[in-house]
């Protein structure tokens, strides 16, 4: 059986990723030539590379067509739904780190807490007449950690593909859910991010496909053992 992993083909977790594996004595190298998005690695003949976004990744593993990736745990946790039930993360790689958050305009000087949005959230409608609206290209994750963990239900999501720090003073949106990892952004668009309102640390992690195959495939172990062994 051919073991495929999914490797980030551009863009900031493309370097830290191959990386890993090259100190996990997993060379990787280009098939064809330097454009090309197949690779292989040197000693390990029934394994192939598959260079793909970070956001593909994610949604090759959940349909099984990767066994392996490296990609962030939001794009894994955004992208899948019962993430645990179909992939496995089996290494945290220590690089790619960013944190997914809940965050709202400064001058909110009275909402610290995702207690305190819950009520801004229920008076919303008597005061503006809508309800309140949450710029976010995550989601699951807001959904989650609004409706679920916190029982607000009284918002409205408002997609945005980019530029979301700057959705509340442009009026498309109350307050947002984006990443952050120095916190630069929310700084310069004057936000703050809530006490309790950070939904998921997130960081590059060699996720595994759930698959029953896996089960007693030396290679798999081997990819697992060696990258556990250099992080
Ligand atoms: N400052 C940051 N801003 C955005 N993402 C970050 C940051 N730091 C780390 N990440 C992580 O990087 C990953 C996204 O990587 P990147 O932006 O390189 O993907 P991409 O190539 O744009 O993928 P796609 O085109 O599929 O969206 C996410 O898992 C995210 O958590
Ligand atoms: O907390 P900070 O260090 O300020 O980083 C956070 C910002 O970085 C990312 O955007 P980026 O400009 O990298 O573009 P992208 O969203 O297209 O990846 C992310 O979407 C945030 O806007």
């Amino acid at each position: 059986m051919t073991i495929t992993i999914g490797l980030p083909s551009k863009g900031r977790m493309k370097e830290d990723a191959s990386a890993i594996f090259e100190r996990a004595g997993m060379k990787i190298v280009a098939v064809g030539n330097d454009r090309s998005y197949r690779g292989r690695v040197e000693g390990f003949d029934d394994v192939e590379i598959a260079f793909l976004s970070a956001s593909e990744i994610s949604r090759e593993i959940g349909n099984g067509t990767v066994d392996f990736g490296v990609t962030g745990e939001d794009l894994i946790r955004e992208g899948l739904s019962e993430a645990d039930r179909r992939v496995e993360i089996a290494a945290r790689l220590g690089f790619g780190h960013a944190d997914v958050v809940v965050a709202v305009p400064d001058i909110w000087l009275d909402v610290e807490t995702m207690a305190d949005l819950g009520d801004v959230a229920a008076e919303f409608r008597a005061r503006h007449g809508r309800r309140l609206a949450i710029a976010t290209k995550y989601w699951r994750l807001t959904q989650q950690h609004f409706s679920s963990q916190h029982g607000i239900q009284l918002y409205r999501i408002v997609e945005s593909l980019g530029a979301t720090e700057g959705a509340p003073a442009a009026g498309q949106a109350d307050i947002i859910v984006d990443i952050t990892s120095t916190g630069s952004t929310l700084k310069a668009n004057h936000l703050k991010v809530l006490s309790d309102g950070v939904i998921l640390r997130s960081e590059a992690c060699l996720v595994r496909a759930r698959k029953p195959e896996h089960e007693g495939n030396a290679t798999v172990a081997k990819i697992v053992e060696a990258v556990r062994g250099v992080v």
